[in-house]
Order: C-alpha cells, then structure tokens, then sequence
C-alpha cells in the first residue's frame, strides 16, 4: 500500500515482436523500474524464434496468442516479486508491435469481466480465443486480399488517399479478409478483432478497449482524415466489419479503470487509470518527443523510420498514420522488414556470433567499403519489395561474396541506404539542423550508430532508455489523465531528459555517401527486376 507521500507512478507497456516490456516512471519523469520476459527464452513451450512462428509456405507469419497473455502474468508477477508497489500506479498504458491481429471468440467479454484473481491469464482465457494464432507484421500472404481490397476503393493510390497506405499484406484489414476466406469457421466465432494494442489493453481493463487512431491506421481500414471506419474498405473486408472492431478512439482516452483482477491480485489501486494503448512506433515517436525536422530510426526486430508530418501526402510507397500525440497531426512511416534478425545472422556467420566483434568490423573497414554494395532481403522485404542477397564489387559487378569484415560493413551500409534512399523518396530531405533520433535494441550499439550518422550525414541522438515505445506509453498515460481538460502533450513531457548526442558525422562523409546513394539507387534497381515475378 502506497504511503501518502510516495509519488505517483505511470506504467507503460510495449507488447513488441520478441518481448513484453514496461517502464515505471514517476511524476518528475524518473525511469523508477525496468523489466522484460523475451518470449524465446522465458516461454519455450511456445516454441518460437524472434517471438514467431514462419509457417511451411515461408509466407505466413503467426505468433500464439497466449503466450503474450502468459507473459503479462509473468512479467507482472516478477515486479511483485522485485517488491513493486504496485498501489502507486495511477495510469498506465502500452503499445503493441502493430497490424497484428487477436480473434476474441463468442463469450470472451463476459470471461474478461469476470477474472478470478487466484487465477492466471493464461489459465482464465485459454479458451478465450477464436483463432490461436495471430497473424503478425511479419506476415506476406494476403496478396489476393490486398489486390481485391485496392480494387474495391478504386485503385492503389485512391486507397492510400483514404487509409494512408496502398494495400500491404501485413495491414489488418488485409489478415480479416484471408482469415474470414480461409478459416470461415473460426471467423463465425468471433466476437470481436482487436489489433495486439487494443487486446493488450483490453485485458488491463477486464473489457474489449477501443483501436486508437494512431495504430487503427495501419489496417487499410480507418480513413485518416474522419478517424472514422471507411465503408467502402469495411465492406470489401466483411459486412458489418464495424460491429467486430468497436468504434477507433484518439489515442489520449482514458479508456476507464483497471480491472478489479489486478486490484485484488496485484495490489493496484481501484482509481488507476487505463489510457488508449497504441502501436509500437506510435508510442515511439511520444517517447523521443519527436518534432516536425526530426528522423526517428528504429532499430527493433523491424527497422523502421518515421518523421512528424503537419500535411499528409499518401503515395504508392511508405505510410501515413494518425499521430498519437497530436489531433491534428500525422506520422509518415517505413518500415524495413529485414532489420536485426538479419543483422543477426551475419553476426554469426562473419563475426563469431558477437556484437563485439561485428563493432570492430565496421571500426576496421573504410567509409564506403572500397566501394563494395550488398542487399541483405533474408525474407521478402517491405520497402522495396525484393527479396534475396545480392552483391556488387566496385564496378558493379554481382559477386557470390565478400569478406567477413566487408560483409559487415556492408550489411549495415546497405541497410542505412536504403533507410535515406526510401525516406527522401518519401520528401525527406536533410538540412543542417536534423537530428536523427535513433531507438530499438541495436541503438545500443555505437558502431552501428556511427555508420547510421555518417550515411544520413547528420547527428544521431539517443535516450538513456532505448525502449522509447514503453517510455513513450508511460509519458501518454499521465498525459492521457490531463488531455481532455486541453493540456498538451508536450507541456506535460517538457522536464523529461534530452535525447544525447552519440555520433556525429566524419567530415568525408557526405563526399562518400551523396555518390554512393546514386549507385545503390540504380543497383537496387536492378535488385527488383530480379524480384519480379
Ligand atoms: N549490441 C547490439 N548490437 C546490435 N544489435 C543489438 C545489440 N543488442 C541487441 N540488439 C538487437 O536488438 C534486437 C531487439 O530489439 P528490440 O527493440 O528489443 O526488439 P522488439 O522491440 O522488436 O522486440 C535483437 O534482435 C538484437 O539483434
Ligand atoms: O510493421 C511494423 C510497422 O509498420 C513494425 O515496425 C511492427 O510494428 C513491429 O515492430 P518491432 O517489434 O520491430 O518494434
């Protein structure tokens, strides 16, 4: 039980692909406690890798529903363990990695209002679900869906006028419409579609929890300039689609208390608030305070790059999102689906399985790699939309391979081309002044920031926590207790630490690197038309 002095603490969540993590921060904005289960390694009776299952088809990308509910027991009973107070607590919220799908089956609202708390998540809503495992990010198989979907709205770029993106076959939209053709008995089943923010909020409120604008963007589904359902989209998915999905909320909600099972088994206190849980980048771009001129790059599972935008301007590549700290705002997005996995699996085919020695090959080799390119597309990529590795040799030749410690270093070259190429694509452009803000588990390593820096030709800032999705949840739940009387996010957030500088470009950097764009825009290219069915 909290003494009366004790300050008020807020909670934030990131339900992302390979862990569940919180932030516990206090009212001056102190990171108070931090803690993580890692799906692969706590949860093995799960069986994944990277939080995933790849199914035969190598398209098909799923992760089980319940080990993200077993991991929130897990994780909550860990901090009652380290002595959490969890009475503290006044509001909390989360994000989830985005466009992932949970399938609530009939009568799972009513076990969700009734959690006894002697038992466990897990054990309460095993049979909670319509569909066990839930489509992931990861997923590429919804291609027919996608192309009917586009159809429907009257073409590619009329669909990205509405919802802020063409059809990908990760957008949510898209996974309904293949689960209701091809499991058409389970879709019967089910009560309701939360996307893996709103489910994970939905457990903390004993309740199914609205989709927040930010994260209902990334379905194909929500038009992002009435922040309401389209129709003309709803109706291509399913009929009556609204009705599964409840009506999209902003994403400052106080969606209402939490639920009495984590009062009495946890020790919560009944006013704790639960605020609009929202989708991992969302919470992000809260989390580094992101201004309009700033470049946020994650370097999570996905990397991903996205900038505060005041006018959106949907096209047939990169995504708009409602912004989640900001009404009348947006967030451009690109997301790269080759990003640490493959930056993994050359850290242990060149590098002995260690980050160590993979810092030292970037320290070892020259900017520009003696003019060496590679193409790193281990599974089918997003932007652009090759797949396979490809090499070139200075003159542009495709080679089968390069040395261990060339490899390395253009790997994440390669990498951070194509992250500048597709944002400027995107209308980005570097000026003096940007800041780059660099986040995600890889944004702990300084050689990789010091390529990342040299590429963009700009500064690379990070925070002291490089989780900014769960930093960013704890920043919008206390802001979510004052947004509705007008206060903004930023006043609420202005004492929270400044983002510190970690690498700042050589000065033969944007010699190297202007040229070298050029040539990797050309061989990338030629990468596609290989790509091409
Ligand atoms: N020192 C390091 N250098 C490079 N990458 C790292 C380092 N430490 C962790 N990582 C990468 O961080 C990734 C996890 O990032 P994280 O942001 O936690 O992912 P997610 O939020 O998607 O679960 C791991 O897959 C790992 O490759
Ligand atoms: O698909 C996207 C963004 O559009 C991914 O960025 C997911 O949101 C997964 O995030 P991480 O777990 O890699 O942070």
């Amino acid at each position: 039980m909290a003494a009366a002095q004790d300050p008020s603490l807020f909670l934030g969540f990131d339900f992302s692909t390979q862990q569940l993590k919180v932030v516990a921060m206090d009212e001056s904005l102190s990171v108070v406690h931090q803690s993580n289960v890692h799906f692969d390694s706590d949860l093995p009776e799960f069986r994944t890798r990277g939080g995933v299952h790849v199914h035969a088809d190598r398209l098909t990308v799923t992760s089980p529903v319940l080990m993200w509910v077993k991991a929130l027991d897990m994780l909550l009973d860990k901090m009652k363990e380290a002595g959490f107070d969890f009475s503290r607590v006044k509001a909390l919220s989360g994000s989830g990695q985005q466009h992932g799908s949970v399938f609530w089956t009939r009568g799972a609202s009513e076990t969700l209002k009734n959690l006894q708390p002697d038992q466990s998540l897990e054990t309460l809503l095993q049979d909670s679900f319509s569909v066990s495992a839930s489509p992931v990010w990861m997923d590429s198989s919804s291609r027919k869906q996608c192309d009917a979907l586009q159809e429907a709205a009257g073409g590619a770029l009329r669909l990205a006028h509405i919802t802020g993106s063409t059809a990908y076959e990760r957008f949510t939209g898209n996974q309904i419409a293949k689960v209701r053709a091809t499991r058409p008995e389970e879709f019967q089943k089910t009560e309701r579609i939360s996307l893996v923010s709103s489910f994970a909020a939905s457990l903390f409120l004993g309740g199914y929890a609205a989709i927040d604008y930010s994260d209902g963007s990334g379905m194909n589904l929500l038009d992002i300039r009435s922040r309401s359902w389209s129709q003309i989209c709803l109706e291509a998915v399913s009929p009556q689609l609204d009705l599964l999905l409840g009506d999209p909320k902003p994403s400052s909600s106080i969606l209402g208390p939490v639920s009495s099972y984590f009062v009495q088994r946890y020790g919560f206190s009944e006013s704790c608030r639960v605020v609009a849980f929202t989708g991992d980048n969302p919470a992000s771009l809260a989390g580094m305070r992101l201004q309009q001129g700033d470049i946020a790059v994650s370097l999570g599972t996905s990397d991903t790059v996205f900038l505060w935008i005041a006018d959106p301007r949907p096209a047939l590549q990169g995504h708009v999102f409602c912004n989640p700290v900001s009404e009348q705002a947006f967030m451009a997005l690109l997301c790269f689906k080759n990003g640490s996995l493959t930056r993994e699996r050359v850290r242990e085919q060149c590098a002995g399985a260690s980050w160590e020695l993979f810092s030292a090959a970037l320290r070892d080799t020259p900017l520009g790699n003696g003019g060496n390119i590679g193409f790193y597309f281990d599974s089918q990529e997003i932007t652009p939309p090759a797949v396979g590795v490809h090499l070139f040799d200075p003159q542009d030749v495709q080679v089968c391979s390069f040395s261990p410690q060339v490899e390395v270093r253009s790997l994440v070259e390669g990498q951070f081309l194509s992250r500048r190429l597709h944002a400027e694509r995107l209308g980005y452009s570097i000026i003096p002044g940007t800041r780059v803000l660099a986040t995600g588990g890889a944004s702990s390593n300084n050689e990789i920031l010091q390529v990342l820096s040299d590429v963009f030709n700009a500064p690379v800032f990070t925070l002291d926590v490089s989780n900014s999705a769960c930093l960013g949840s704890a920043y919008r739940a206390l802001h979510g207790l004052s947004a509705e009387s007008g206060a903004s996010f930023f006043d609420v957030v202005k004492n929270a630490p400044e983002p510190q500088l970690v690498a700042a470009p050589h000065p033969e950097a944007k010699e190297v690197y202007d040229q070298m764009l050029q040539r990797y825009a050309r061989l990338e290219e030629r990468v596609l038309q290989k790509s091409r069915p």
